[in-house]
């Protein structure tokens, strides 16, 4: 996989980590519409949502978007060794295979991301941007996937 463009990465991320609850919240809308049955995999203390607004709304959820963006910036920060970050995405992702979230959702979260950075960046989320960016989610889901292996 061949490194993002760093500087493409940080700048276009200043703008998104100003809100990160506002851009973390359109990145999952786009994500339950795309890919509504990862819905009931969000439960609080046994509690299902009945749709992704009631989800979208909830305490616990938005402390999972929180999460979602601090590892997002935990890659950002550290894009030119990514490998740092080797140990503990392999963590997250058997996490996330414990909780019932199959490999392939990462695509679509992956496809939301870009969603959501072109909405926040408009037209600054150039061709070259959008390109470091495929690269530096690539490389995460890479590290997570391997919390899938044996499967
Ligand atoms: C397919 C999409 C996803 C689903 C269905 C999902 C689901 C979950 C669930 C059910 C939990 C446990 C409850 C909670 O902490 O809220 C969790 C925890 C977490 N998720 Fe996700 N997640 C998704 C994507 C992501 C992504 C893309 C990231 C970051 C790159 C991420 C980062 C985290 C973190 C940091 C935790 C806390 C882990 C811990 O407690 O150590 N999640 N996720």
């Amino acid at each position: 996989m061949e490194r993002p463009e760093s500087e493409l990465i940080r700048q276009s991320w200043r703008a998104v980590s100003r809100s990160p609850l506002e851009h973390g919240t359109v990145l999952f809308s786009r994500l339950f519409a795309l890919e509504p049955s990862l819905l009931p995999l969000f439960q609080y203390n046994g509690r299902q949502f009945s749709s992704p607004e009631d989800c979208l709304s909830s305490p616990e959820f938005l402390d999972h978007i929180r999460k979602v963006m601090l590892v997002i910036d935990a890659a950002v920060t550290n894009v030119e060794d990514l490998s740092s970050l080797e140990e503990y995405l392999a963590t997250l992702g058997r996490k996330h295979r414990a909780v019932g979230v199959r490999l392939s959702s990462f695509s679509t979260v992956g496809e939301s991301l870009l969603y959501m950075l072109e909405k926040c960046l408009g037209p600054d989320f150039t061709p070259a941007t959008r390109t470091a960016w495929s690269q530096l989610y690539g490389a995460v889901v890479q590290a997570m996937s391997r919390g899938w292996d044996g499967e």
